[in-house]
């Protein structure tokens, strides 16, 4: 039997939703995450500090009891956002960083950024306080195909954006591309970027081959076996700029399985084992620490977690739910299609 020990991890990308789907999907994360960066898209956004604490004490209120578990709340950067209230938010600790979303680019981003000139007197705020900014970044152009959105991304927005404001920190959410791993590598102490779980597991066969799998549609799309391997390759390196965001993205089952799908993989409950599974595939155990519990941390200028999980690798698989059953409706987990040996026990 083949066990490792690992600093409880952090999940530095989330969704948990409000009310019943609240309830029903926080104690999957709780289980095993110690601290969570928390999606500020719902509707209507997350915007305020005042917004950004409320959210937080219903977090708070919908915790598992005896869960040691730590919000690390985000603000949705719209173009009507207060430089003043961003600073007072970061200052006071409430809010670890700002979200962007081009506007139309995802779920609930219509709220989100047209105009960048617009949103420049909060960026050059936040480049003076260090606090990260955490870009969703896709083109939403109708010419650009879905599959090039990152990359052209990349060359078009991000890449002046920060030859404009080199001193934000910017943390590339979710990238599934080559493109967007070897920008974060070059891009030094400011930039780093999350990776998910499903990212790694999936190309865009998945969703499309044999049948659409409407629980493998997610924004961004999976893209080529290429990429999907360059992915893998930035994940198990162990460098700095790469640590675990999961874009666990909740929606119920009715409205996934629907003739206009919403994009969102739900990783939450296997997420762990899912990735022990990957790094050792990939030779690389050793290093899932980094990636899941130090780089993160390290980023955001957060002490790393004191307490520790421990993963076991069983000789049988192991059974995950199909299903979390919320008030709100049932809610599909991510199924990666291979048995999964690996377990956490505490
Ligand atoms: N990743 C997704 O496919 N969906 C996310 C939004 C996002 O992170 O883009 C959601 O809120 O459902
Ligand atoms: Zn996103
Ligand atoms: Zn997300």
């Amino acid at each position: 039997m083949q066990q490792i020990t690992l600093r409880r991890p952090d999940d530095w990308h989330l969704h948990l939703r409000d009310g019943a789907m609240l309830k029903g999907v926080l104690p999957e994360t709780t289980r095993h995450f110690a601290r969570a960066i928390i999606m500020p898209n719902l509707v209507p956004p997350v915007v305020t500090s005042a917004d950004a604490s409320a959210y937080r004490d219903r977090i708070l209120a919908a915790l598992p009891d005896g869960a040691q578990f730590e919000p690390l709340m985000t603000l949705y950067l719209t173009e009507g956002t207060d430089a003043a209230d961003v600073a007072a938010a970061a200052a006071s600790g409430l809010v670890k960083a700002v979200k962007l979303y081009p506007a139309g680019a995802t779920t609930n981003s219509h709220s989100g950024v047209r105009d960048f000139d617009k949103v420049m007197p909060v960026l050059e705020k936040m480049a003076e306080i260090g606090l990260p900014l955490c870009m969703h970044g896709e083109v939403v152009t109708a010419e650009v195909d879905i599959f090039d959105r990152e990359a052209v991304f990349i060359d078009t927005v991000l890449d002046p954006l920060r030859r404009r404001l080199p001193d934000l920190r910017v943390v590339m959410e979710h990238i599934t591309t080559k493109q967007g791993a070897d920008y974060a590598a070059e891009g030094g102490a400011n930039l780093a970027a999350t990776i998910t779980t499903h990212h790694l597991i999936i190309n865009r066969n998945h969703i499309l081959v044999g049948g659409i799998k409407p629980h493998y549609y997610c924004l961004p799309v999976a893209k080529r076996e290429e990429h999907r391997l360059a992915l893998r390759k930035a994940a198990t390196s162990g460098k700095a700029c790469y640590f675990l965001g999961t874009d666990s993205a909740p929606h119920v089952d009715a409205l996934k399985e629907h003739a206009c799908g919403c994009a969102g993989c739900f990783t939450a409950t296997n997420t762990m084992p899912l990735l022990a599974h990957v790094f050792e595939e990939d030779g690389a155990l050793e290093r899932l620490e980094a990636f899941t519990s130090l780089n993160g941390p390290a980023f955001y200028r957060l002490p790393a977690n004191d307490a520790q999980i421990r993963m076991v690798k069983h000789e049988v698989p192991q059974s995950f739910p199909a299903k979390i059953l919320t008030e709100a409706g049932p809610v599909t987990v991510f199924d990666p299609g291979f048995p999964v040996h690996w377990q956490v026990e505490s």
